[in-house]
């Protein structure tokens, strides 16, 4: 029976013998002795492998062969302070599984190259404590929604219109007419509520992002909600559950990778409700009074976000913005239409918005005016329009970018090392 290696790493099992299977992380000899530092899914070891204790034949094959090898290995446990993991195998014997010579990643570990060679930079030490992470987040997503009464459901990627704007649309051929690859399930998650009331779906959403920043993707995970009856206030509510959630799944179950990735915890470990709001007019204030360059009605951009949350130690909502810089389907302020009942939540530590969100307009002849006031043609959205004419309700969601949570929480500086396979202007492959 095979263990894992993590399991192995204690005192209580000193002296005894174990197998182990995994792959060379590192290797060196020193006369008749081979140092092999074994790797598997959860941590490595220190493994000696003496020539006498596993015969000539078997010591020239691990001699010969390279980083990346498969192996298996039987041996018996010690402590080793001076081993990277505290501890040692004294091996017996040993099984070469499947050689690798000369893998490719070794000293160059340019940005490019690692992209180039995610598919086997995804055994890094790093990659593998990320990938669990990305892991831990989503699976405290489904939780959160599924123990707060939120039906999973599922929207379509082959769609025909914008949600958040034409120019970050990807259009794709669809037997000769158009289609387009979906910006966010949202309009459908409206759908659902008319049934469901309570809804989320965790899927892919596409974005023909020009801009190069340390937070777009042309490609990105986005759990989206939506709620019957809510108000902006009520959905900011859940998403602050959220997000609370998920950090106290985070730091208690990746603690050992957060630390692996000299990640800052205090912020997490002090993280609070309610988080911070603030009116779109206000942040602005705030932004000038700190010599950032912005003016009331821009859009606050990556940069612009970055130097304000820097400013900060606990997420932002920001809630209020102007009608012109958000998209038609927000429903403006009863009291003061020139601005929309929305909000992003924007993370600290210079991170930026993660949430973006609101109440939707529910009544038929507001939607209908501001479509017309975008451009729109109704017709284009006739489903979406259905909605407000047959029992319409109140009711608000949120879309939270997964790979900008994970880029956030374990500190990262780009978001392209959260994802496994991150697409971008200039990237499709591996
Ligand atoms: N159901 C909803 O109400 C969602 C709404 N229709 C929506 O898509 N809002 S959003 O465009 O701000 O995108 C939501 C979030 O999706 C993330 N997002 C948005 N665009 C990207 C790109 N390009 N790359 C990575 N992540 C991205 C980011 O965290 C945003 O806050
Ligand atoms: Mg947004």
């Amino acid at each position: 029976m095979f263990h894992h290696i993590s399991e192995v790493l204690s005192d209580n099992f000193i002296g005894k013998e174990v197998a182990l299977r995994g792959w060379i992380y590192r290797k060196r000899r020193m006369g008749k002795i081979i140092f092999v530092v074994l790797r598997d899914s959860s941590d490595i070891i220190q493994c000696v492998i003496e020539k006498k204790k596993i015969g000539n034949e078997k010591f020239k094959e691990l001699d010969k062969v390279g980083v990346e090898s498969s192996l298996e290995i039987n041996g018996v446990i010690r402590k080793e302070e001076r081993a990277p993991t505290g501890y040692e195998v004294d091996v017996k014997d040993i099984n070469i599984i499947g050689p690798s010579y000369l893998f490719p990643i070794t000293k160059d570990k340019s940005d490019e190259f690692l992209l180039d060679n995610r598919h086997l930079w995804l055994r890094s030490r790093e990659m593998n404590a990320i990938l669990k992470i990305r892991h831990t987040v989503f699976g405290a997503i489904h939780e959160f929604f599924r123990e707060n009464g939120y039906y999973e459901v599922q929207g379509p990627i082959f769609v025909t219109g914008a949600v958040e704007g034409g120019s970050t649309l990807f259009e794709v051929p669809y037997f000769g007419k158009k289609a387009y690859l979906s910006q966010s399930a949202q309009f459908y998650l409206e759908t659902f509520i008319f049934s469901l009331e309570r809804v989320y779906t965790i899927a892919p959403s596409f974005r023909a992002e020009k801009s190069r920043t340390r937070r777009h993707l042309t490609e990105y995970w986005h759990a989206e909600g939506e709620v019957a009856w809510y108000h902006n206030e009520d959905m900011m509510r859940d998403e602050e559950e959220l997000i609370m959630h998920i950090v106290q799944k985070v730091l208690e179950e990746r603690e050992k990778e957060l630390k692996f990735l000299n990640r800052d915890l205090e912020i997490l470990k002090n993280l609070e409700k309610p988080f911070i709001r603030m009116k779109y007019e206000e942040l602005i204030e705030f932004a000038q009074e700190n010599g950032i360059n912005i003016e009331y009605g821009d859009d606050l951009g990556a940069d612009e976000e970055t130097a304000i949350t820097k400013k900060f130690d606990k997420p932002i909502f920001v809630t209020h913005y102007p009608i012109e810089i958000k998209p038609f389907y927000h429903r403006p302020d009863p009291d003061n239409p020139k601005v929309v009942l929305c909000h992003d939540l924007l993370a600290p530590e210079g991170y930026g918005e993660i949430i973006g969100g609101g109440e939707r307009i529910y009544k038929l002849d507001v939607l209908l005016r501001r479509m017309e006031e975008e451009g729109l043609n109704p017709e284009d959205y006739y489903w979406y329009v259905d909605l407000r004419k047959y029992g319409s309700i109140p009711h608000s969601g949120f879309g939270l970018g997964v790979d900008r949570l994970v880029w956030w929480l374990a500190g990262l500086s780009h978001i392209k090392y959260a994802i496994p396979y991150p697409r971008t202007i200039r990237r499709t492959k591996p």
